[in-house]
């Protein structure tokens, strides 16, 4: 029988976690004198299903400073002052890999999982009413503690192409199989890119075969990550204090990874297109209910008319265990 290397041999005595949140799983490890630099080969290797220990992305905790070799967190620091990071006070980095091995600006269930994970392992406390920093190769985000899990500051949400979407409420055409034709799309980054499509009902929704990618036109420059969505009917209701609440079903096809059972950034990318093709931004709560469970999305507008959004939902932690 052969034998197979698969790249892990250098992490053998590596602790490792397996954290999901609403389905979306990473293997997560935690580096806080900044000396397990993952190669993209390792990441994939730990995120195979069959050969290691199986996720659709991998998560390195490291304090900011201690990052060797990212040109994006170099960059991030050397420009903001505001960011400090220091051994005694470190300001955590997310470093995120796909399933793939390849990198990507931003995570949000991943945010959720790594404040869960930095809380577990005593290397944050968060307390009720304070928000943990967390540095992302997208920038500085924000973690709070709510009543079902953590509430993320992911920034502002904006147009992939603006000129596009202002024009026609649509910048791409993308074909799936299980769709008849090419449907219009609109591509929103969240930090990271996504190109959200509406279908008419769930029955075609549930039929979408995600195995295969879906063929977007034009790409990206960065590659896109893929959601399709179906309001619900009625698409807005009250919730049980009288608050408009707007809600969508979503699938997911995401870069680097493929069908995933949820994606943060991308429910967020939903729901803004969403409320861009109502033409109506005065809801500004939005379940998104996904295959791994449901997430909500807030939209508060800011005073330069872009528009700050917070993601909220679980994270939980699965197993922890070494690397053999
Ligand atoms: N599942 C994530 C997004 C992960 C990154 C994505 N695949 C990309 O390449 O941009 C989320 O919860 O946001």
């Amino acid at each position: 029988m052969a034998h197979h290397l698969t790249g892990l041999e250098s992490l053998a005595g590596t602790a490792v976690t397996k954290a999901h949140a609403t389905g979306n799983d990473f293997v997560m490890l935690a580096d806080p004198l900044g000396e397990q630099d993952l190669e993209a080969h390792q990441a994939a290797a730990l995120c195979d299903r069959h050969l290691g220990i199986g996720a659709d992305g991998v998560i390195r905790a490291v304090p900011a400073h201690r990052v060797t070799g990212d040109a994006v967190v170099s960059r991030l620091l050397a420009e903001s002052t505001q960011l400090s990071s220091t051994d005694d006070e470190p300001l955590w980095f997310m470093d995120y890999r796909n399933s793939d091995g390849s990198v990507s600006e931003m995570c949000g269930n991943g945010v959720r999982a790594f404040a869960h994970f930095l809380i577990a392992e005593g290397l944050v406390q968060l307390t009720e009413g304070h928000r943990l920093p967390v540095l992302t190769r997208a920038g500085l985000r924000s973690v709070r503690k709510v009543p079902e899990g953590y509430a993320i500051g992911m920034g502002v949400w904006s147009f992939l192409d603006p000129e596009q979407a202002a024009a026609n409420a649509s910048d791409a055409l993308v074909i799936a199989a299980g769709l008849e034709e090419p449907r219009p799309a609109l591509s929103i980054s969240m930090g990271n890119p996504h190109t959200v499509v509406a279908l008419g009902d769930e029955v075609t929704l549930q039929e979408l075969n995600l195995h295969e990618a879906p063929k977007v036109d034009p790409v990206p420059p960065a590659g896109t990550n893929v959601e399709f969505v179906v309001p619900a009917e009625p698409l807005v209701t009250d919730d049980e204090d009288g608050q408009p609440v707007g809600r969508v079903r979503m699938r997911v096809h995401e870069r680097g990874v493929g069908e995933t059972m949820s994606c943060g950034t991308g429910a967020c990318a939903a729901a803004a297109a969403v409320r861009v093709w109502a033409a109506d931004d005065s809801v500004n709560l939005w379940k998104v209910d996904v295959p791994g469970g449901q997430v909500s999305v807030r939209f508060t507008a800011r005073e330069d008319g872009a528009e700050d959004v917070e993601l909220a939902g679980p994270a939980e932690l699965v197993l922890t265990g070494t690397l053999t």
